[in-house]
C-alpha cells in the first residue's frame, strides 16, 4: 500500500465468497484509513487469475517444481513436461462439475494497474476492477482450449474437490 494513491469507491464493496474475506478485510482498513485521514490516496486493485505471458515471450511463467495453479500446470502437460493434470473436483455446482475461475490476461492486468496508477494525482474516488474480462472458463473449459489450440489431447486424472 502506498502513501498518496488515490482511492475510495462509491460502489458497495461486499463480497459473497467466503475466500474473499481477508482481501475484503484490508480494503475496510483502507477505507478506515482514508476517513480518519482524507491525506490518503489509496487504489484498490481486485482481479482474479492472472494468466498469459507478454506477446514477446521475455517476460511469462515458467514454473520450476510442480506448479500449484491450473494455467501454468496445464502449459507443462501439453509440452509433455508433466504428464497428466489432476482436477480438483468434477461434482461442483457448475455447468461441468469442475471449478470456475475468472481469467485476466496478464497484459491486460498490467495496463490497469498502470491505468490505476495514472490516477495517483486524482483527488477523486477510484476502484479498479480488473475481474470482468468475462472469461469465466471451468478447468475442463480451460483444459479443452489448451488441447485445441495445440492440437492434442491433453491427459487428466480427477480428485475430490480442494
Ligand atoms: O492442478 C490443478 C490446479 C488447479 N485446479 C483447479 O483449477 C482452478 C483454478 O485453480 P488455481 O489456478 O490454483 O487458482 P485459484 O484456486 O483461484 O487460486 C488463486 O486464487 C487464490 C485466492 O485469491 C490465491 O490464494 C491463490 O494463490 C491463487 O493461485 C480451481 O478450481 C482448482 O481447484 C485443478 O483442477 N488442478
Amino acid at each position: 500500500m502506498y502513501r498518496r494513491v488515490p482511492f475510495v469507491s462509491s460502489e458497495s464493496i461486499r463480497m459473497n465468497q467466503e475466500s474473499c474475506t481477508k482481501h475484503l478485510m484490508i480494503e475496510e482498513i483502507c477505507l478506515d484509513l482514508y476517513q480518519s485521514d482524507h491525506g490518503w490516496k489509496i487504489i484498490l486493485l481486485r482481479h482474479f487469475n492472472p494468466v498469459g505471458a507478454h506477446p514477446s515471450g521475455n517476460v511469462g511463467e515458467d514454473p520450476r517444481g510442480i506448479p500449484n495453479n491450473l494455467m501454468p500446470f496445464v502449459q507443462l502437460v501439453a509440452v509433455g513436461r508433466r504428464p497428466a493434470l489432476t482436477i480438483f473436483g468434477t461434482d461442483y455446482k457448475t455447468s461441468d462439475g469442475t471449478g470456475v475461475r475468472d481469467y485476466i490476461h496478464v497484459v491486460d492486468l498490467a495496463d490497469g494497474h498502470i491505468a490505476a496508477l495514472n490516477k495517483l494525482e486524482d483527488p477523486k474516488i477510484v476502484t479498479f476492477r480488473g475481474s470482468s474480462s468475462g472469461s469465466i472458463l471451468s478447468v475442463l473449459a480451460l483444459l479443452n482450449s489448451a488441447s485445441s489450440n495445440g492440437k492434442k489431447d491433453l491427459k487428466i486424472c480427477e480428485e475430490e474437490g480442494k
